[in-house]
């Protein structure tokens, strides 16, 4: 298809006519009521821009680290699994084109491509992401294996103790199909996350790996603190696009305490709701550093494989571009809190 969107949200409508009703349910699906997966889109609506005029600028630049790595746009691949669902090149598609946008991948625990493939592949930065299995061994070859095959950080997702309640998708009586494969483990291996973690777990991690370890999931000032004293390198604000926690509070609104809390000492990072540039610009303003992109991203490669991710990328980039130039922002670092207003009607 060559068609080009100027939205994701049109990537969004395609990619519903596109893809089997079972992998589009279970995607797009939050848990229990999905009362936070509509919240996360939602509550960016309450965020209005404060633009300042005539501060000169040419083109803006709209490049930022992340622990050091270079990327072209505050925007990122969240880690999202079973993406051959989307696309029959999967997870290869989409670190391609996360590659062609230049910027950074996280490749998930339940890819259906294994870790060492996508490292091969690799044309970005690329974090790994784990999740906590039972027994722990399971989640510490995974750690070992995605330092040697090349990885630059671990970031440990702990807002899954269960796996959440997707009741639109029971309620359909869906499942996944079965050729779809957790790559990273063999077939008879059912990997199980587990409830009996506690902060430690970075500590334990700590012993099996050098890499900077990231922490996915946290949306309190209590836990930040928690994080940062068991040695994390950086946070994400996140309640995995409305997919855990019914009711749990949106991304956006819980970054301003997260990046209290974190006073500068790690950097903090949001997903959750992320449609368009603008969006990403009220996340920076609110303290992130940069966001991540889930279902956005399986549009674009439901759409048009690795081209269509390059595409969501493209749309994001261009949106945050014209917000920068019309609020008067030269860079992000000047993307700053006294550019946004809240208003509740
Ligand atoms: C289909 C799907 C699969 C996901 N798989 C994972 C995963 O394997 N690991 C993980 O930490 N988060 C996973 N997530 C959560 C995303 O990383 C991210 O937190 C969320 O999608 C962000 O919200 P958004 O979809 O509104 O952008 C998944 C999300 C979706 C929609
Ligand atoms: C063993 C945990 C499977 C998680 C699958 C992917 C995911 O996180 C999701 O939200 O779905």
């Amino acid at each position: 298809m060559d068609t080009q969107y100027i939205q994701t949200k049109q990537y969004e409508e395609a990619a519903r006519s596109l893809v089997d009703a079972a992998a589009w349910c279970y995607a797009e699906s939050g848990c229990g009521n999905e009362q936070t997966l509509r919240a996360n889109i939602a509550a960016f609506e309450h965020l209005y821009i404060r633009p300042r005029m005539l501060v000169p600028m040419d083109a803006p630049d709209l490049s930022t680290t992340v622990l050091g790595t270079s990327i072209s746009l505050p925007v990122m691949a969240a880690p999202v699994g079973f993406q051959q669902l989307w696309h029959p090149e999967g997870e290869r598609a989409s670190v391609q084109g996360t590659g062609q946008a230049q910027t950074l991948y996280v490749a998930s625990s339940s890819a259906t491509t294994s870790l060492e493939e996508i490292a091969g592949r690799v044309c970005s930065p690329l974090w790994f992401q784990l999740y906590l299995f039972e027994p722990r061994s399971l989640s510490a070859q995974l750690v070992q294996r995605a330092q040697q095959a090349g990885y630059q950080a671990i970031v440990v997702t702990v807002d899954t103790p269960y796996y959440g309640r997707k009741e639109r998708f029971w309620r359909n009586q869906y499942s996944l199909p079965e050729h779809i494969r957790k790559a990273n483990f063999s077939d008879d291996v059912d990997p199980m996350v587990s409830s009996t973690f506690d902060w430690g777990v970075f500590d334990w991690l700590r012993t099996l790996t050098d890499l900077p370890l990231i922490v996915k999931g946290i949306l309190t000032a209590e836990d930040t603190c928690k994080a940062i004293e068991h040695g994390v390198a950086a946070i994400v604000v996140s309640n995995h696009g409305g997919r855990q926690l019914d009711a749990a509070l949106p991304s956006i609104v819980a970054l301003p305490e997260v990046v209290g809390a974190a006073r500068g000492e790690v950097e903090v990072y949001l997903d959750g709701g992320i449609r368009t540039g603008t969006d990403v610009f009220k996340a920076l303003a609110s303290g992130a550093r940069a966001v991540f992109i889930g279902r956005s991203l399986l549009w674009g490669l439901a759409v048009q494989g690795a081209e269509g991710v390059n595409q969501i990328f493209a749309i994001l980039r261009e949106e945050l571009e014209y917000a920068m130039v019309l609020s008067g922002c030269p860079d992000v670092n000047c993307i700053t809190s006294d550019l946004l207003k809240e208003c509740n009607w």
